[in-house]
């Protein structure tokens, strides 16, 4: 199988350069970033989209995927029907991450446009059993699985005779087993391969051949788990043993959320449904996110003007969509953080990954913030918003300001609980960090 290239959420290589300042500054950082260029690549509403992970739906066929994939894409236009292997090629989408604190901060502001962080949602065709071995529509699919960060897997919940159930009965269990051991498979036969090309090559240096030790101690632990129908991602890796084995693109390596896909009937208290109870209980003991929707009601309230939305969810007995929950659990998993740049023309939310350090945070703009980096202000949310603005902060003496700058800098991140010797970001914490372009 040809090797895909895999889509990586890349920390730059850490680097403490506050000293370099020489380099940046004039830029005007809503224009293309580092990150703009590397993830979102040709869409048009990209400009405006910071760092975007892939999300890709996957499940059997005909449990209502492209039907989600509808729901959550604006203008989604992913061919949903009941018969199975509707979807042969992947549908694409762009999704907004809803967060609160960028409408807050947007009006303090009195931002012209508010950004939010995104997603990009993969629709990829249904998998059956087999399909490592080349049933259904084959590897082809195993290799749009590989290209993502994370997996949405949709699993039948709802009972409707009329809607085709490809192994004939609703059964999150085994719909789940045959997944995850397609995904399983798929790893070992990679993971097969790579050991005899590992055998055969000489390495080219010591430090080559350090790698390639690391790589292949950590694949054969990953093949024992397998083997045992664990994922790869339960195996514990030092940093130097990820690195190493990053480019084979395990499937098992990716976390999962598992989506409960239940009747509009079941909405109100999922949890009585059996088959819910079932897919709860699994995701636990996988170590795996779970959402409870119905794409069938997603898919419907689409259709509806935005007033009659509240009142279709009421009677359903529900006050919210899933949506936002979906697309926060997703985000969440993936250990993504946001931060904030605010000002009068935007204010825009950034997407880092938990534990990168203040000056990569700044790269994720540009990566010159990052080789220039002089210096983070740190304020809690919360003290901004009670503060009203950032001068205001700063007057009350809320915002801890580290290196001294001297050059005109104008990205003051503001980062609580910052360790500023270090610069690093303390892991969890971003709900209250914020940058601000001055
Ligand atoms: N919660 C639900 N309740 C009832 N019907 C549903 C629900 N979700 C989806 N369906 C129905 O299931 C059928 C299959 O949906 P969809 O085409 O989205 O499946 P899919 O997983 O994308 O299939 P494929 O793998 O073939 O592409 C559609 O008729 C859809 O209306
Ligand atoms: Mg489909």
């Amino acid at each position: 199988m040809a090797r895909v290239a895999c889509h990586h959420l890349i920390a730059p290589a850490v680097s403490l350069p506050w000293k370099n300042s020489s380099l940046f500054f004039s830029r005007n950082i809503a224009q293309t970033s580092h990150f703009q260029r590397r993830f979102s690549s040709s869409s048009s509403s990209s400009s405006k989209i910071s760092m975007t992970l892939k999300a890709g739906i996957v499940g059997l066929p005909n449990v209502g995927k492209s039907t989600l994939f509808n729901a959550v894409v604006e203008n989604g236009k992913a061919q949903a029907a009941n018969f199975p292997f509707c979807t042969i090629e992947p549908n694409v989408g762009i999704v907004a991450v809803p967060d609160p604190r960028l409408h807050v901060l947007s009006a303090l502001c009195n931002s012209q446009r508010a950004v939010p962080a995104s997603i990009e949602l993969v629709d990829i065709a249904g998998l059956v059993k087999g399909a490592s071995q080349g049933e259904g529509l084959g590897n082809k699919f195993l290799s749009h699985i590989r290209e993502v960060d994370s997996i949405l897997q949709v699993v039948r919940c709802f009972e409707d005779n009329d809607v085709v159930h490809v192994n004939g009965k609703v059964d999150p269990k085994s719909d789940i087993d045959v997944i995850n051991l397609e995904l399983v498979f798929s790893d070992l036969d990679q993971i097969e391969k790579r050991m005899e090309k590992l055998k055969k090559g000489k390495p080219k240096d010591s430090q080559s051949n350090l790698k390639e030790e690391a790589e292949k101690s950590a694949l054969e632990r990953i093949q024992q788990a397998l083997m045992d129908g664990k994922p790869a991602r339960s195996v514990p890796l030092t940093d130097f043993e990820k690195d190493a084995v990053k480019h084979l693109c395990l499937l098992t390596v990716k976390p999962i959320v598992y989506v409960a896909n239940v009747a509009e009937s079941d909405l109100a208290a999922p949890e009585d449904n059996p088959h819910v109870k079932e897919v709860m209980n699994l995701a636990s003991e996988l170590q795996s996110g779970l959402v409870t929707i119905s794409a069938q009601v997603e898919s419907e309230l689409t259709e509806l003007p935005l007033e009659e939305r509240t009142e279709y969810l009421e009677s359903l007995g529900v006050d919210e969509s899933g949506l936002g929950n979906l697309i926060r659990t997703t985000y969440g998993l993936l250990g993504l953080r946001t931060y904030f740049t605010s000002g009068e023309k935007e204010t825009k939310a950034w997407t880092i990954l938990a534990g990168m350090t203040a000056p990569q945070a700044a790269g994720v703009i540009h990566s010159d913030f990052e080789k220039g980096f002089i210096r983070a202000e740190t304020v809690a949310y919360n003290d901004f918003v009670a503060a009203g603005s950032f001068a205001a902060a700063r007057e009350k003496g809320l915002i801890n300001s580290s290196l001294e700058v001297d050059l005109g800098f104008v990205l003051g991140l503001a980062l609580d609980d910052l360790d500023l010797e270090g610069s690093m970001l303390v892991d969890g914490l971003p709900s209250r960090l914020m940058g601000f372009q001055a």
